[in-house]
């Protein structure tokens, strides 16, 4: 089964910088301190390189997903806890039968291991600096499907990635868990945008495919390569997602490492967890 190959395939280990230093840009408020452009690059990494990759989107059928200001402030108070809204780790799984009950939406994290799936969240939950998600430079870190719980509004699964060092049971968790989880609003799928779809990625997007579920792309590590490599990878993925049929048209960069696209991502969560209601501008 493609998930099985996914498992036995070897993969490579990224040796990055610490993360140490991103926490100044952890709020939107903070964020729009900075000059306008440098701001637009943190909130629209895809917008502000999608004029460089020729017919990149259907504009015919879809619109790209560029929520107003106050629609990611919004968003933001979400991330942001509270006495009345806690957001902390929940439990972790290995099986199914362990999982959690499924009485609020959820959204996963999946990829190859190291591709960046521990960071994104880690980053996602930056004001809530109490809530501990590991991360490490060794591929295979992430053992359990570790879920956390946004207050009352939604659920964020962080997986083991697959490839190099992923764990055995790794079908029987992951692949179990994409199929049957009725409350999965949608997975986010990570690639490493420093190296482009890999063979692994690839086999990936054919198991969404399968499942039929809605699936997000998400770039991940975009501070770590030139810009025309980073280019060049998103033609190679527009490539790819025009093939596919549940793989929403725009992909999501970001890095956990400078914040950019962070904040658009904590609202397109919050958004199809059906968490905020978007204004009239913005709708996908
Ligand atoms: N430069 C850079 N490095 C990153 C970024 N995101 C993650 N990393 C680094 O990539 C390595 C792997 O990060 P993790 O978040 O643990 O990756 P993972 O996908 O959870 O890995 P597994 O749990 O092993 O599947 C760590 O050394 C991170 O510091 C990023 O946006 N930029
Ligand atoms: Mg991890």
């Amino acid at each position: 089964m493609f998930c099985r190959r996914l498992w036995l395939k070897p993969g490579t280990g990224f040796w990055t910088a610490s993360q140490q230093g991103a926490h100044n840009l952890a709020s939107f408020h903070q964020a729009s301190l900075l000059p306008q452009r440098k701001l637009r690059g943190l909130l629209f990494p895809f917008s502000e390189l999608e004029p460089h990759l020729a017919c990149s989107v259907d504009r015919g059928h879809f619109q790209l997903f560029q929520p107003s200001v106050e629609d990611i402030t919004k968003a933001e108070k979400l991330f942001s806890p509270s006495s009345s809204h806690k957001i902390d780790y929940h439990t972790s799984a290995v099986r199914m039968e362990h999982a959690p009950s499924q009485n609020q939406p959820e959204v996963c994290f999946i990829g190859r291991s190291n591709v960046g799936k521990s960071s994104l969240i880690r980053a996602l939950f930056s004001l809530a600096p109490d809530v501990e998600i590991r991360v490490s430079k060794t591929p295979g870190h992430t053992k359990k499907m570790n879920f956390f719980k946004v207050g009352k509004a939604f659920t964020m699964v962080d997986m083991p990635g697959y490839g190099y060092r992923a764990p055995k049971d790794f079908v029987e968790m992951v692949e179990h868990y994409l199929g049957s989880r009725k409350n999965l609003v949608r997975t986010f799928l990570l690639v490493d945008g420093s190296v482009g779809l890999q063979e692994a990625d690839m086999i990936a997007l054919e198991m969404c495919e399968e499942f039929s579920r809605p699936y997000v792309i998400v770039v991940t590590k975009i501070d770590k390569c030139r810009q025309g490599v980073l280019l060049t990878n998103l033609l190679q993925l527009q490539d790819a997602i025009t093939q596919t049929v549940r793989c929403f048209p725009q992909p999501f960069l970001v890095s956990s490492l400078h914040f950019s696209g962070i904040y658009l991502l904590r609202c397109f969560i919050a958004h199809v967890t059906g968490s905020i209601q978007l204004g009239d501008t913005c709708r996908s």
